[in-house]
């Protein structure tokens, strides 16, 4: 049975922060991806993990976007993805991995995603999106068995990992059934109405609109999941439902005044409506 993804959930998740607090306290999270093609993809992500609150950041990414991430998000480090050790030291460094946004399936990308998946751990969390999906697929890659695992498919990218083909994933059972042999902890079946299936529940956002069909507004959304995943620590599985809606709430707020939202505004406005949501206004 579906539910409705209500705006309570924001204010489950997004508390107080603790005065006696620093960076180390609200997670480190290494976003993986942005080939020469797809450098936007990773920027936004990036852009929406530090909007998101994440206390650190760090990118793994083509050596050719170093410098527009450091331009548009200075607040985030930087690793070449080609330098083996550097990467490796990354992903045993963090807590929560995004992989995927804008990296492409070249060969490279492909060994890449292989040894993400081998390297992670069950103290980490695991966010799948994007390219690392359509690869999974194409390779019958498997995700881990002890890291907490978060999948953010669009229907097409969900077709290709699960072979529920897009006129039959409103029979939601299927979905679900997928997500189990897969062996996913949290699927975001993005859509008009995105549905998030678990162990537990399956909830439907029921905000949002065509104003959010732009390139990037999924990169941002994976952005979000990471950075609440890694702050909001007490429950994975409300990060990932505040998250979705907090997007969504965000873009329909903004689609006031935007025929089209910019994915990268709502990255940056997270900040301003996190602290609305903080004090109830
Ligand atoms: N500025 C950038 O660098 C951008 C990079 N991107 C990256 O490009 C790579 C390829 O991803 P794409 O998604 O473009 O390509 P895909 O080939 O994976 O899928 C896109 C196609 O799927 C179909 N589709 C069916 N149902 C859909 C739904 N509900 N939502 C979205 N698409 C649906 C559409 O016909 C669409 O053309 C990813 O790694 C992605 O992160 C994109 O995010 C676009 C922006
Ligand atoms: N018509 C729509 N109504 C509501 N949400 C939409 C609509 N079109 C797109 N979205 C949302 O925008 C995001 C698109 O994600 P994705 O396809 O991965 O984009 P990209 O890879 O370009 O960043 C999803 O969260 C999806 O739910
Ligand atoms: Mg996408």
């Amino acid at each position: 049975m579906i539910s409705e993804l209500k705006s309570e959930i924001l204010h489950e998740v997004i508390v107080r922060r603790p005065d006696d607090s620093h960076k180390g306290t609200f997670g480190r999270v290494l976003l993986i991806g942005g080939n020469i093609q797809y450098g936007g993809a990773i920027l936004m992500a990036a852009g929406a993990v530090v909007g998101a609150g994440a206390g650190l950041t760090t990118v793994a990414t083509d050596l050719i976007n170093l410098a527009p991430l450091h331009t548009r998000t200075p607040e985030a480090m930087f690793v070449d993805w080609r330098n083996n050790a550097d990467l490796m030291t990354a992903i045993a460094n963090n807590d929560v991995i995004l992989l995927g946004p804008g990296m492409g399936t070249d060969g490279f990308a492909v060994q890449l995603v292989q040894q993400v998946l081998q390297a992670v751990t069950e103290n980490q969390i695991l966010i799948v999106d994007g390219s690392a999906l359509t690869i999974m697929a194409e390779q019958n890659m498997t995700f881990p068995r002890d890291t907490f695992t978060i999948v953010t498919p669009h229907q097409m990218e969900w077709a290709r990992l699960s072979g529920v083909q897009l006129n039959y994933q409103a029979e939601h059972q299927l979905n679900e059934v997928q997500r189990q042999i897969l062996n996913i902890d949290v699927l975001v079946l993005k859509q008009h109405h995105t549905i998030i299936y678990t162990k537990d529940d399956q909830k439907q956002l029921q905000i949002g609109g065509a104003y959010q069909a732009t390139g990037g507004m999924g990169d941002v959304l994976a952005g979000t999941i990471a950075g609440f995943t890694a702050q909001f620590k007490a429950n994975p599985t409300k990060a990932v439902q505040a998250a979705v809606y907090a997007h969504s709430a965000i873009a329909e707020e903004m689609a006031g005044h935007s025929y089209v939202v910019k994915p990268s505004f709502i990255a940056d406005f997270l900040p301003n409506y996190m602290a609305r949501i903080q004090s109830n206004l």
